[in-house]
C-alpha cells in the first residue's frame, strides 16, 4: 500500500539545470555545489537502503557511495533461513515473506530482472486456493471471504446475510449514498471512524480492522483513512458519498489522475522479458526459490561489486547535520561513535522517528513531526508440522479482528499464514508449515515482550482454540521484530508534508528521506521510492523525499 506519487510537472526541464551550477547573482560564486552529489551517504541497510544505493550507482555512474547499517547484516526485514527437519529441510521467513504483482510491482518487476533473477521467482497462481480462498476468524469460526471472480452473486449474498461477521455491511452499503457529506473542515480521520460513518461500526471494528492486521498490524481506530485509502477520501469529497462518486464515474477520472503509473507501465512493458510480465499477470503474489532474503542478497552483492560502493556494518550513525561555508557551499556531516565524515548528499532509510534523534540542535530535533511516528512490534512466529493434512481448509491463511474477544485471543494473535498453500517449492521436506503473528499494535506501551519460547507456546495455543491443532511441530522458531511497521496514523500526510518543509529549511535539499515510514509500508513501495529518491539529485532546493505527498 502506498500514497500515490504524481508525476513532476517540472520533471525534466529542472532535470537540466540541476545539472549546471546556479550562479548567485550578486556575488557570483557558487550557491550551491554543482550539479548532482558526488559523495553520497545512505543511513540503512535494509532493502530501501540497498535498492536507494543501488539505483542512485546507476543514476550518477561517477559518485561515491558509502553505506551505514548499525547492525550486524544487510537486508533489515527481509529474512529467510533454512532449518532442518526430518525428511529435508524448510524455509522460514521471519518478515515479508510474498510480494503482490500488478502496478504496485513495476519497478520490483524491473529491478527482478536487471539483477538477473527471473528465473528465481516462484509464482503463486491467481486460481490457487490461497489467492481464492482468505478467511477472517469470527467467534467461532473461520469465515471465507466473497471472491466476486470465483463466487456466483448467490454465493457472496448468501455467506453476506449469514455470517455475523458482515453484520452491517448490506445495510451500511444501500444506504451509504444518503448519509451526510463528511464536515468541511475534516482534514484526516481514522479508518474506523471513516467506515463508523459510511457505512456501519461493525464493518470497521469487524472486517476492516483484521484487514489492517494483515498489513499494518495496526489499530483501525488510529490508522489514518487519508493515507490508507486515498481514493475512497477522495471520492467521498467529490462525490459526497463513495457510491454516489462511483455512479458518476469519478474513480475513473481518480485513477486517471495516477499519470505516473501510466508512464511507468509503458516503461516497463518496454524493457521488462514479456514472459515474464504475462506470468507476473496470472500470479497473485510471488516470491524467490530461497525466500525474500535473496532478492536483498543479490542486491547487496551486486553494491559489493561496485567499487565506488563502501558499506559500513555495525556502524549507527549518531548524530547528521549541515555544514555550511561562508562560500554558501553545503555538505552534510555524518557522525558516527568514533569519526565524522562529510558528503554532498544524505538518503535516510531508516525509521523516520530515528533519523528525528539523529538530527537535533541544541539537543532538540529539528525534525519534530518525525519524532511523533510510531511503529509497531510483532512477534513471527514459524512453525513446521510432519502432518501435511494439519489445517481443515486450503487457503491463505486467516486473520483475527480486533472486535474478537480478549478470552477468544489472549495470545494478542492478529493473523494465522498457511505458508504450505501460499508459497509452493521452497521446502524439501513435506509437511505443514504455519506463520502466527502476535502482537502489533496490542502490544503499543508495552516495555518487555514475550520470550520466543512464550511466543512459540502462544501460536500453539491460537492454532488448537482456533483450527483444534495439538500436534507438536517438528521445528519451531520466534522472532520478535522490534519497530518493523511504522503506522500512518491520523495527521501523517499533513505532518509529511510539514516534514518536507523542515528538511528543506534545515538541510537546504541535502537529506532526502525514503523508506517504509513515509510513503507506503510494503516492500514494492520501499523499492519504487528507492527508484524514485535516485532521481534528480541535483535540484536541491526542491527535494526532500517527501514532495509529491499528495495534496
Ligand atoms: C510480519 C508481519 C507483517 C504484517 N504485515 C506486514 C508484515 C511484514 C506488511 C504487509 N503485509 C501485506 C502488505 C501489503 C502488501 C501490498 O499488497 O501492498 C504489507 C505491507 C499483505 C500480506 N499480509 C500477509 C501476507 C502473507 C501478505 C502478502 C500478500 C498477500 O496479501 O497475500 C499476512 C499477514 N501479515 C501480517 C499479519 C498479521 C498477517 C496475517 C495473516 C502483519
Amino acid at each position: 500500500m502506498r500514497l500515490r506519487r504524481h508525476g513532476s510537472l517540472l520533471g525534466s526541464s529542472l532535470k537540466s539545470l540541476s545539472t549546471r551550477p546556479i550562479l548567485c547573482s550578486q556575488c557570483h560564486h557558487h550557491q550551491y555545489s554543482t550539479g548532482p552529489p558526488q559523495n553520497i551517504a545512505v543511513i540503512g541497510g535494509g532493502i530501501t537502503g540497498l535498492a536507494s544505493a543501488y539505483y542512485i550507482a546507476k543514476e550518477q555512474p561517477t559518485a561515491r557511495i558509502t553505506i551505514y547499517e548499525a547492525g550486524p547484516r544487510l537486508g533489515g526485514w527481509l529474512h529467510s533461513s533454512h532449518v532442518e527437519v526430518p525428511g529435508g529441510r524448510v524455509l522460514f521467513e521471519h518478515g515479508p515473506r510474498s510480494l503482490r504483482p500488478g502496478m504496485g510491482a513495476l519497478v520490483t518487476s524491473t529491478l527482478i530482472q536487471e539483477l538477473g533473477m527471473i528465473p528465481d521467482v516462484i509464482y503463486t497462481d491467481k486460481s490457487a486456493a490461497s489467492a481464492v480462498n482468505r478467511f477472517i476468524y469470527y467467534p467461532d469460526h473461520l469465515v471465507r471471504l466473497p471472491n466476486p471472480t470465483n463466487d456466483s452473486s448467490l454465493e457472496i449474498a448468501f455467506t453476506t446475510l449469514r455470517e455475523p461477521l458482515f453484520k452491517g455491511f448490506i445495510p451500511g452499503a444501500i444506504g451509504e449514498a444518503f448519509r451526510p457529506t463528511r464536515p468541511a473542515n475534516l482534514d484526516d480521520e481514522s479508518v474506523a471512524s471513516f467506515f463508523a460513518r459510511r457505512l456501519d461500526p461493525r464493518v470497521a471494528q469487524n472486517i476492516i480492522s483484521a484487514v489492517l492486521h494483515g498489513i499494518y498490524a495496526g489499530d483501525v481506530n488510529q490508522l489514518s483513512v487519508r493515507s490508507i485509502f486515498p481514493l475512497l477520501w477522495t471520492l467521498e469529497k467529490q462525490g459526497g458519498s463513495v457510491i454516489r462518486a462511483i455512479a458518476t464515474s469519478r474513480v475513473e477520472e481518480n485513477i486517471k489522475l495516477l499519470r505516473r503509473d501510466r508512464e511507468l507501465l509503458a516503461e516497463t512493458k518496454k524493457v521488462v522479458n514479456p514472459e515474464f510480465m504475462a506470468a507476473m499477470g496470472k500470479a497473485s503474489v510471488f516470491s524467490f526459490r530461497n525466500g525474500l532474503q535473496q532478492l536483498v542478497d543479490r542486491l547487496a552483492e551486486t553494491v559489493a561489486g561496485n567499487k565506488r560502493v563502501t558499506t559500513n556494518l555495525g556502524t549507527p550513525v549518531t548524530h547528521l547535520e549541515l555544514e555550511e561555508a561562508a562560500s554558501g557551499d553545503k555538505k552534510m556531516k555524518v557522525f558516527t561513535e568514533s569519526e565524522s565524515q562529510t558528503y554532498d548528499m544524505v538518503v535516510s532509510s531508516i525509521f523516520s522517528k530515528t533519523l528525528s534523534e539523529l538530527c537535533t540542535s541544541n539537543s532538540k530535533t529539528v525534525l519534530p513531526e518525525l519524532a511523533k511516528t510510531h511503529a509497531v512490534t510483532v512477534m513471527v512466529v514459524n512453525l513446521f508440522y510432519a502432518n501435511p493434512k494439519l489445517v481443515p481448509v486450503e487457503g491463505f491463511g486467516y486473520l483475527i479482528p480486533q472486535s474478537i474477544p480478549f478470552q477468544q485471543n489472549p495470545e494478542r494473535a492478529l493473523g494465522v499464514i498457511f505458508d504450505s498453500d501460499t508459497i509452493k517449492g521452497q521446502d524439501i521436506a513435506t509437511g505443514t508449515k504455519l506463520t502466527v503473528i502476535l502482537g502489533g499494535h496490542w502490544w503499543d506501551g508495552w516495555s518487555t515482550y514475550p520470550t520466543e519460547d512464550e511466543g512459540v507456546a502462544a501460536a500453539q495455543s491460537i492454532l488448537a482454540r482456533h483450527l483444534h491443532i495439538t500436534d507438536d511441530p517438528v521445528a519451531a522458531q520466534a522472532k520478535l521484530q522490534k519497530d518493523c511497521i511504522p503506522q500512518y496514523t491520523v495527521g501523517h500526510i499533513t505532518r509529511m508534508k510539514q516534514t518536507h518543509s523542515q528538511l528543506m529549511a534545515h538541510f537546504k535539499g541535502r537529506l532526502r528521506v525514503v523508506g517504509n515510514s513515509y510513503t507506503g509500508v510494503g516492500v514494492n513501495d520501499c523499492i519504487r521510492a528507492a527508484k524514485d529518491i535516485a532521481q534528480d539529485l541535483g535540484q536541491y532546493n526542491q527535494k526532500s523525499g517527501l514532495e509529491e505527498i499528495p495534496a
